[in-house]
């Protein structure tokens, strides 16, 4: 590193110390021995993938340790970590400014800043998201206080919650008509109800997916963020180190209000105030208790139901995080608020790339990829972006990486295993498609997607074994119209048929 008067220069910097950041880093530190790579993040822990193992063409698993930044400059001796936020990118000069007042400049950069949750009402106490390990001890210390709590949302962060919280009523809001409407159609969201009112196994199933482990969790103390400080996202099991529990004795107690949105939240007060005006709620607005129970907060739902509760979750998405540092940038941003990224990753600013999910994929996509904003992605777009950035460095040409021709993600939901492939919800096929499906109940669900004979997607729930095989079948696109439901047939060995 050479300084200079007017800051600390580097031809490598990094800002964000999530999956995506700290990917790029240790791939351009592996790339350039020789050269320092400035790592900035506001967070006081970095996010470190361990022990990769590819379990097939596309998916693959992972732990994903919370470590101190220490550990990374160890591995990597070339790579500096510098702890303080950025607080503003000058793009014109090369140039970013952190919160302790230093000054850097940088020759290429990677923006890996990560998202916000996207609250459905900014400022409101009453109403939390959860995004890193700050906001879920947070949300833990105001359930173990709560006898009923509002989920709004129907995604990833809503589904783990409303299975795994116990004492405590929760009264799950949705848009659509079944659940889960980011992962799964209505017929694999009947295929989950059961377990819902089924009492919580105490033992997690044995599942190929991520883990998420705290460095040290239970000896030292966590170094903490100041409040107003983003963390990183948490991930795969982030729940387990926790005790999701309410204050009351039994296990489930779910009620899903559905095809419905949160109109207004009312604070007690305002609500008891506008109770005893008579033209304040029409006719149709009912309070669902009886009036002598009082809760902190009312949730106004707009199929014309009020529900008091202790606290309200927002689980309703994020928003890419471009404010307030990169204001001034002039950056080209998606429709969903992201910096816009070519095929090599690189945002329409020059010299400056982007990763994770803060940028939103600009490409032409292969017919079976889209982004979504997962742990996966973020490592992959991260290690690509630092690829991208050698061989421009190098004045090489680079194709787009193999992991984006396959949208492939497992995880595991309600205690089953979950893998889903392609355009697994016919996305983006309007009526042109075909589904087939298997069940058998309480055992597995298996969906694939067709579309003139042959397989775009699938979505796969239980211990099918079936990914590998469909993930070649939806790679090579063979036609397998001849095949017709033999396909899905469990006595025919598929695996044997396709090799
Ligand atoms: C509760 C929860 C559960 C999830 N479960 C899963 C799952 O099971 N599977 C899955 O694939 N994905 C899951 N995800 C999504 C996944 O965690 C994210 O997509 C992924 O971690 C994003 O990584 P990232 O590096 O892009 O961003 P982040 O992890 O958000 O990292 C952003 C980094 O930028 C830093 N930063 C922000 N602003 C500044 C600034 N101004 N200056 C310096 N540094 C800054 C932050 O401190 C942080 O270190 C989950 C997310 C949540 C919230
Ligand atoms: N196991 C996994 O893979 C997990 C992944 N994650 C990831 O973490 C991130 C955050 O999770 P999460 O917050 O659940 O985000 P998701 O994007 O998964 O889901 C957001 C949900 O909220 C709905 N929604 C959006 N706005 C409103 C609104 N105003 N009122 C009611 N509903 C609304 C969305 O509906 P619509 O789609 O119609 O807009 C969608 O159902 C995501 O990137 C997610 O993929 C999180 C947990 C687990």
């Amino acid at each position: 590193m050479a300084a200079t008067p007017s800051g600390a220069r580097s031809r490598f910097v990094v800002v964000g110390g999530g999956i995506a950041g700290v990917t790029c880093a240790e791939k351009l530190a592996m790339e350039f021995p020789s050269e320092d790579i400035f790592l900035m993040t506001a967070s006081p822990v970095i996010k470190a993938v361990t022990n990769v193992r590819q379990v097939s063409k596309t998916l693959e698993e992972f732990d994903v340790e919370e470590q101190p930044s220490s550990l990374l400059e160890k591995r990597y001796p070339n790579i500096k970590v510098i702890q303080s936020g950025v607080e503003q990118l000058r793009g014109d000069e090369h140039k970013i400014f952190t919160e302790d007042g230093k000054e850097y400049v940088y020759e290429k950069l990677c923006l890996c800043a990560g998202a916000k949750p996207k609250l459905i009402s900014e400022g409101n106490p009453y109403v939390l998201g959860i995004r890193d390990t700050d906001s879920a001890q947070a949300f833990q210390k105001n359930l173990a206080q709560a006898e009923r709590i509002v989920v709004v949302g129907n995604g990833g962060i809503a589904l783990e919650l409303v299975y795994e919280i116990q004492g405590c009523e929760v009264i799950w809001a949705i848009k659509d008509k079944a659940i889960g409407n980011t992962f799964f159609d209505a017929g694999a969201a009947e295929f989950l109800i059961p377990k819902l009112s089924a009492e919580k196994q105490e033992t997690p199933i044995e599942c190929k997916r991520t883990k998420y482990t705290m460095e040290g969790s239970e000896e030292k103390e966590r170094p903490v963020a100041a409040s107003d400080k983003l963390g990183s996202a948490l991930g795969p099991d982030w729940h387990e180190g926790l005790s999701l529990k309410g204050t009351k004795e039994f296990s489930h107690k779910v009620h899903i209000e559905v095809l419905c949105e949160v109109k207004k939240i009312h604070l007690q007060q305002e609500f008891l105030q506008l109770q005893q005006t008579s033209l304040a709620f029409p006719k149709e607005v009912k309070n669902v208790e009886p009036d002598e129970v009082l809760w902190p907060v009312y949730v106004e739902l707009t199929n014309g139901k009020i529900y008091g509760c202790n606290f309200i979750v927002s689980a309703t998405g994020v928003v890419p995080n471009v404010t307030p540092f990169l204001a001034g940038n002039n950056f080209a941003l998606g429709e969903d608020g992201g910096l816009k990224v070519d095929k090599h990753m690189h945002t329409s600013l020059p010299d400056i790339y982007a990763a994770g999910d803060i940028c939103t994929a600009s490409w032409e996509p292969s017919p079976v990829w889209h982004q979504m904003r997962l742990w996966t992605q973020a490592r992959q777009m991260g290690w690509y972006a630092a690829k991208c950035m050698a061989a421009d460095t190098l004045g090489e040409s680079i194709d787009l990486d193999f992991s984006f021709e396959l949208f492939a993600h497992v995880t595991k939901f309600f205690n089953y295993k979950v893998v889903v492939l392609g355009k697994y919800n016919a996305q983006g096929l309007g009526l042109d498609h075909e589904l087939m499906l298997r069940c058998t109940k309480g055992q597995e669900y298996v969906k694939v997607v067709m579309q003139s004979g042959r397989m775009v997607g699938a979505v796969l729930i239980g211990d099918t074994d079936l990914e590998e095989t469909f993930e070649n079948l939806i790679l090579n696109q063979m036609d397998l119209s001849a095949y017709g439901e033999d396909l899905l047939n469990p006595d025919v060995d598929i695996e044997d048929y396709f090799d």
